[in-house]
């Protein structure tokens, strides 16, 4: 699947100067959607995933279908103030902007086997922050899985004993 001839790129959204990538349009794809999940699940099924962890929003849009495929459990992470439970509170960066993020502190039991699945690794701030967060509840992150990849900003370098999957590079 060419996945890239299915997002759509806006240039300076939210920001001027931003090329953003719109997964809407290969979310409505029945086909696309369907491949990318799949092939996103097939790369990490043989770890024995326990959990998978997806930060808001589009996070969850790929997350948790990839942990029904995995048959893992689907732990979200939130932005401040949406959990309703005792939680773990993270700050982090993003490529425009700053940001928290939030996890239920009973959301991962200790020795969990942990897959981190968003849409887009950027700087990796987002990622980072729900490793550590993951780390912090004892969660062993074994990998990290995304429809797309800002190559030229490096995300990938903040994981140097983590496999990383993307499934689209710019
Ligand atoms: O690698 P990074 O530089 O951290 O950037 C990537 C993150 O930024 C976007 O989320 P955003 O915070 O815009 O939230 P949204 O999914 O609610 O739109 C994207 O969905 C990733 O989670
Ligand atoms: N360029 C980009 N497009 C879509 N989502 C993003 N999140 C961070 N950078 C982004």
């Amino acid at each position: 699947m060419d996945y890239k001839s299915k997002i759509r790129v806006i240039p300076d959204f939210p920001t001027p100067g931003i090329r953003f990538k719109d997964i809407t349009t290969l979310l409505q794809d029945k086909e696309a959607f369907r491949l990318a999940i799949d092939d996103i699940a097939a790369a990490f099924a043989n770890e024995k995933i326990d959990v998978v962890v997806g930060p808001e929003a589009r996070g969850f849009a790929v997350g948790a279908p990839v942990a029904y495929k995995l048959n893992a459990g689907f732990v979200p992470i939130r932005k401040p103030g949406k959990l309703p439970g005792e939680v773990l509170h993270y700050e982090y960066s993003l490529e425009y902007g700053k940001d928290a993020l939030e996890v239920h502190r009973d959301a991962i039991t200790p020795g969990q086997k942990v897959l981190i699945v968003d849409d887009l690794l950027a700087t990796g701030g987002t990622a980072q922050a729900t490793a550590k967060m993951v780390e912090q509840l004892g969660g062993e992150v074994v990998g990290l899985g995304v429809l797309i990849e800002l190559t030229y900003l490096k995300g990938r370098e903040m994981f140097p004993d983590c496999r990383i999957v993307s499934l689209a590079q710019y």
